[in-house]
C-alpha cells in the first residue's frame, strides 16, 4: 500500500541529520542506492538527490523484487515511477527466494542472502551502494545477535561502511532514529510503500521491533544512544581482538603459513580461540559454530603424536601434523583417473597446474613427444631420487620429507615409461628442468593458490 503523497518533495528546508551524512559522499565516484521502497529508502534517496543532483557523482537505484508479498509488483511499479520523477536510473533485479516451506525466519534469511548476493555481482570498483539502516535497525540487531548467543564482533552490530564485492557499502543513516526519519518523510510530504509483512511478528526481528524495544524505550528513553555506544565499545573491542591475533599469527607461523602448536600451547585459551578464530577469517573462510571451543583447541593441540586430529569447516579444515597446525583447503576436484601430458596444454589437477613445454633441443635428444602420465597415489610407487642412485618406496621418502598426509593423497604423480619423474611440486627429475633438460622437454608444476 501506498502511504503519504508526492514522489517530490515539499519545498522545506532539509533536516541537517539527513544532508549532512549524505553530503560527506560527494568524494565518491558512483552512489547506488539499495531501494525497497519502503520509507526508510525512500528518505534515502530523496536526500542523496537533492544533496547530489548537479554534482559529478554518478547516482543510480536498485531495486530487488523478491516476488514474496502480495504487493511485489506495486512495490516495483512504485520504484520505478519514483525514479522516473526523480531522474535516476534504475536496476530491477528479480530473485525467486529459497526455503519458502521453511521456518520464518528461513525465509527471511533467503531473502536477505538472495539480496546481497545481486549486490554483489552488480558491484563494480568505485561503486558505493547505500543503505538506510538506521539507529533502530542498529538497536533491533544488537538484541537479535545477543538473544542468539554472538560474540564481540556481532555485538558490534552494522557498520557504517564495508567492503562489499568489489565496491563498497556504506549506511549514512546510522545515527537517525526510525522516528525522526517518520516524522521527516510525512513533513516533506514523501510517498513510500509499506512492507505487510513488516507486521508479522512470527519473524524475530519484528517481534523485537513492535513489541520489546517500544517497551525498553519507555522505560528507558535514550535506550537507542545507549545501545549505540555499547556498540562502539564492542567495536573497538574487536578491533583490538583483531590486532593482538595478527600479532600472535605473525609470530607464531611458519613458511608454509603453518602454526607452531608449541607457540599457541603458550597462549591462555581466550587467546588461543581469537587466533584460532581470525586466522581461519583470514584465510577467506567462515568460522564453524561451536560451542566446545575449548575441547577442540585441547584436541588440536594436546592430541598424541600417533593421532591426526582435525577441525573441519566449510571449504578447509584445521588440522595437525607433527609440530604445527596447518590450515588446509579442500582439494578442488576428486582425484583418481590417469591423464596424459600434452604440449602446450596446460592439465589441471586439483589445486595443481601441469605443462609440458618444448626446450630447447640438445644436440641428440629425442625430438619424439614423452607419453607422460599423471595419476594420484595408488601404493607401492618407487622413486629414484639421483638418476644413476637407487630406488626406493615413493612412501618412506615422502615421510622422510614430512610431507603432511593429506597433501600426499593430492600429489600429482608424474610418471614415464612406468618410471616416476616428478612428485607435485616437491621433485621433477633433472631431465625435465633447467634452460636445456636432457630430455629436450620441460615440465612446470605449479600450485594454483601459492
Ligand atoms: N528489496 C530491496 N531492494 C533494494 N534494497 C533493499 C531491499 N530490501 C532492503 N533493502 C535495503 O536494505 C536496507 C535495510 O532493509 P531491511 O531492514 O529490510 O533489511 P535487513 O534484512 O534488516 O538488512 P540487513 O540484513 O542488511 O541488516 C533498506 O533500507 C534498503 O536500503
Amino acid at each position: 500500500m501506498t502511504r503519504g503523497g508526492e514522489h517530490r518533495p515539499r519545498d522545506l528546508s532539509w533536516p541537517d541529520a539527513l544532508t549532512r551524512p549524505v553530503q560527506a559522499l560527494q568524494a565518491e565516484a558512483s552512489l547506488l542506492v539499495a531501494l525497497s521502497g519502503g520509507l526508510d529508502s525512500t528518505v534515502l534517496l530523496h536526500t542523496v538527490v537533492h544533496c547530489l543532483s548537479g554534482s559529478s557523482v554518478r547516482l543510480r537505484a536498485v531495486h530487488i523484487n523478491h516476488q514474496l508479498q502480495s504487493n511485489a509488483r506495486e512495490t516495483e511499479d512504485f520504484c520505478r515511477q519514483l525514479c522516473q520523477q526523480l531522474g535516476v536510473d534504475l536496476v530491477v533485479e528479480r530473485v525467486s527466494v529459497a526455503a519458502t516451506t521453511g521456518p520464518a525466519a528461513g525465509l527471511e534469511a533467503g531473502a536477505r542472502n538472495a539480496r546481497y548476493d545481486v549486490f554483489e555481482r552488480l558491484m563494480v570498483g568505485g561503486d558505493t551502494l547505500l543503505m538506510a539502516h538506521h539507529q533502530d535497525d542498529q538497536a533491533e540487531t544488537m538484541l537479535f545477535r545477543m538473544i542468539r548467543g554472538t560474540g564481540l564482533a556481532g555485538l558490534a552490530g552494522i557498520p557504517a561502511r564495508r567492503r562489499l564485492g568489489r565496491g563498497w557499502l556504506v549506511r549514512p543513516f546510522l545515527a537517525v532514529s526510525r522516528e525522526q526519519l517518520h516524522g521527516w518523510a510525512r513533513e516533506l510530504g514523501l510517498a513510500w510503500q509499506d512492507d505487510p509483512s513488516n507486521d508479522d511478528e512470527r519473524f524475530d526481528r519484528n517481534f523485537l521491533r513492535k513489541s520489546i524495544i517500544p517497551l525498553l524505550k519507555e522505560r528507558w528513553p535514550n535506550l537507542l544512544v545507549r545501545m549505540d555506544r555499547s556498540s562502539q565499545a564492542c567495536r573497538e573491542g574487536a578491533e583490538l581482538a583483531q590486532a593482538l591475533a595478527q600479532l600472535r599469527l605473525q609470530s607464531l607461523s611458519g613458511p608454509e603459513g603453518e602454526l607452531s602448536i608449541d607457540g599457541v600451547r603458550a597462549l591462555s585459551l581466550t587467546e588461543q580461540k581469537n587466533l584460532l578464530r581470525w586466522w581461519i577469517t583470514q584465510s577467506g573462510f567462515s568460522v564453524p559454530e561451536r560451542r566446545d571451543w575449548a575441547q577442540v583447541l585441547a584436541d588440536l593441540l594436546e592430541a598424541g603424536a600417533d593421532r591426526e586430529p582435525e577441525l573441519p569447516g566449510d571449504g578447509f579444515a584445521v588440522r595437525r601434523f607433527q609440530a604445527a597446525l596447518y590450515l588446509v583447503r579442500d582439494p578442488k576436484m576428486p582425484l583418481g583417473d590417469t591423464r596424459l601430458l600434452e604440449p602446450d596444454h596446460p592439465l589441471l589437477w586439483g589445486d595443481y597446474r601441469i605443462v609440458l613445454q618444448k626446450a630447447q633441443q640438445k644436440v641428440g635428444a629425442g625430438t619424439q613427444i614423452p607419453r607422460i602420465r599423471v595419476a594420484g597415489r595408488q601404493g607401492g610407487e618407487r622413486i629414484r631420487p639421483c638418476p644413476q642412485g637407487p630406488s626406493k618406496p615413493l612412501k618412506k621418502w615422502l615421510q622422510d620429507k614430512a610431507v603432511p598426509p593429506w597433501e600426499r593423497a593430492r600429489l600429482p604423480l608424474l610418471s614415464m615409461d612406468g618410471e616416476l619423474i616428478g612428485v607435485g611440486q616437491i621433485w621433477l627429475s633433472p631431465g625435465f628442468q633447467g634452460a636445456a633438460p636432457e630430455s629436450g622437454w620441460r615440465i612446470v608444476v605449479e600450485r594454483e593458490f601459492d
